[in-house]
């Protein structure tokens, strides 16, 4: 366990306000969520020490970066810093970025050595490339790299994956989902992207007009947050968490036991017994009064209504269903709970095609042991 970064942060500009107060976990990724302008990029320059109008406190287990209007300098608080735009020197070659890096680095006691970064992150195939010569995709692992050679604590991510397309996103994510575990730190990861949420993160705490407004852990966190705000209706739903149990390269399926029901999404990359976490849009979601015969669906999950809740003014009402402890959101037609005769407590089965859902699903990462500590 890491030391923990503990915030008391206020930022007043004239339009705006960030007052946050947070005691961020000392390992794994925290995903830093919320609309836009709710002020995740105002709070990540403020830890890092960029953030001119600051005040309040930081501290990373005992040593004090902020205090007050007084704080260290941004090289001086051992934090490694990602942008969505990589701020890699553009003329040099990969090699070029990273020994500069290298050469900057504080003199923090870290567990890794340059090659493990460059391991890691599968630099060496990169080295002689000129870093304006990069896709989107491996401008980010360089500039991870980069970020780590300079010793950090802590690193900070700012919207890494926006400015890439899905496939490259799919490409990066799982080097991302590995840090904390691989080089012994814990990341603050900034998005507006739930399903960089879903994957790669931990924990949440949400964002909203400045505020902390929810934290906890992913699954839970999602299903309290009014993601209406962030995401719009469209996009509220569910992340399920099952295990691998058996994939069908022929078919391209996996199956996933969610704890006595099994579920069949298109095939993930992982092995047997690999926990990973499924989103699932309540519009992706049908009900049955009984299990239908005959369908091209493949999962029909028995279920029990825990709640409906109508929308006022639409055509919609959102179903909550309880799916063998954990929970499942249906959004149908109110015509269709009326005619269904839904009422709470009702047993039905739940219809979710396989092409629901994303395409991305990761393994989680293991939770025991540390790569690098069983080389050294
Ligand atoms: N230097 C500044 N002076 C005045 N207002 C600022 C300054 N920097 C940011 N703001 C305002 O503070 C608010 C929060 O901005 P911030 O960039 O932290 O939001 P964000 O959550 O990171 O948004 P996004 O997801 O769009 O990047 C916004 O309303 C922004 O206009």
């Amino acid at each position: 366990m890491m030391d923990h970064l503990n915030v008391d942060i206020r930022v007043r500009y004239p339009a705006f306000e960030l007052d946050v107060a947070h005691d961020f976990a000392g390992e794994g990724i925290t995903a830093l969520f919320g609309p836009s302008g709710c002020g995740k990029s105002t709070l990540l320059r403020s830890i890092a020490g960029f953030e001119r109008a600051a005040t309040g406190r930081v501290a990373l287990g005992g040593e004090v970066w902020m205090e007050g209007r007084r704080g260290l300098a941004p090289h001086r608080r051992g934090v490694g810093y990602v942008f969505q735009d990589t701020r890699l020197f553009p003329h040099l070659t990969v090699r070029g970025n990273l020994d500069y890096a290298q050469k900057r680095a504080g003199r923090a006691a870290v567990r890794y050595s340059f090659d493990d970064v460059v391991s890691g992150l599968d630099l060496a195939p990169l080295f002689d490339r000129r870093a304006g010569q990069l896709s989107g995709g491996e401008r980010q692992r360089v500039a991870i790299g980069r970020a780590l050679l300079a010793r950090p604590r802590l690193l900070l991510m700012d919207e890494p994956l926006a400015a890439l397309d899905t496939r490259r996103k799919a490409g990066i994510m799982p080097y991302i989902a590995r840090l904390p575990q691989a080089f012994g730190l814990p990341v603050i990861y900034v998005t507006h992207a739930i399903e960089e949420v879903t994957q790669l993160c931990d924990r949440i705490v949400a964002l909203a007009a400045g505020r902390i407004v929810a934290t906890g852990g992913v699954a839970e966190t999602l299903e309290r947050l009014d993601l209406g705000e962030i995401q719009g209706r469209f996009e509220a739903g569910v992340v399920l968490e099952g295990r691998i149990a058996a994939t069908d390269a022929e078919m391209h399926l996996t199956r996933v036991d969610l704890g006595g029901r099994t579920l069949e999404v298109p095939q993930i990359l992982g092995a047997d017994g690999g926990v990973v976490r499924l989103r699932v849009r309540a519009r992706d979601v049908s009900l049955a009064r009984t299990r239908p015969e005959g369908l091209s669906i493949r999962n029909m999950l028995e279920a029990r209504v825990l709640a409906l809740e109508p929308e006022a003014g639409s055509a919609f009402a959102e179903v909550l269903l309880d799916i063998g402890g954990q929970h499942l959101r249906a959004r149908i037609t109110r015509a269709a709970v009326q005619e269904m005769g839904l009422a709470q407590g009702q047993p039905v089965v739940a219809l979710i095609k396989s092409v629901a859902f994303d395409r991305q699903a990761l393994p989680r990462p293991l939770r025991r042991g540390r790569e690098f500590d069983q080389a050294r």
